[in-house]
């Protein structure tokens, strides 16, 4: 299917101002939780990007920020297992990270990240999704700052691609 054919199949499941909304609320909540903290933000690449690029510059207050690049779903809907492609050589020795990924789904990715980070010496452990997936089991981690909430279906759009594509829609859409 060619990237127009995948998006006329698609419905809208958030609008870009309720994904705006969310980014104000997230930043909020997390200046409340971390603004005194000096925390290291890690952007989750490549699908939280366009998150990390929405809700930086609403936090104001000093962090430092670098990114990690893991994928278990490459291309596919389906995960499978994790591929590290850069893990930060930033100290992480005594401090507060906050992990920013697009969608927490099963949860291995973060829960992955999660313990690298905390093997790697960080003193506490947070994290900020955009979307989190209503799943009917359990995952293995929990985000601390969530921004909206989706049904299981396969999402796109802000950040996430289907097939590759589409990771510059400015909303949440979803393969019908
Ligand atoms: O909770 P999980 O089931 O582990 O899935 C969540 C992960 O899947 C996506 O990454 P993906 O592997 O698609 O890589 P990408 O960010 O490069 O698209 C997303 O960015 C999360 O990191
Ligand atoms: N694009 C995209 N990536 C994911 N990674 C885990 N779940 C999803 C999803 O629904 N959409």
């Amino acid at each position: 299917m060619t990237g127009d054919e995948i998006f006329s199949r698609s419905d809208l499941v958030f609008s870009a101002e309720e994904v705006g909304a969310a980014y104000v609320r997230l930043a909020r909540e997390i200046t409340e939780t971390l603004g005194e903290g000096n925390p290291l933000v890690l952007c989750v690449m490549k699908g939280a990007v366009v998150f990390a690029g929405q809700l930086l510059p609403l936090l104001r207050f000093p962090l430092d920020f670098d990114y990690v690049h893991a994928t278990r779903y490459r291309n596919e809907t389906v995960g499978g297992e994790i591929d590290w492609r850069v893990f930060p050589d930033t100290q992480m020795a005594g401090r507060q990270v906050l992990i920013l990924d697009d969608i927490l789904d099963e949860g291995h990715t973060l829960a992955a990240i999660r313990q690298r980070c905390l093997d790697a010496g960080a003193t506490a452990f947070y994290s900020a999704v955009l979307l989190e997936k209503l799943l009917d089991k359990p995952k293995p981690v929990h985000a601390d700052f969530i921004g909206l909430q989706v049904p299981d279906r396969y999402v796109f759009g802000c950040g996430m691609d289907v097939n590759g594509l589409w990771r510059n829609l400015p909303a949440i859409y979803a393969l019908r």
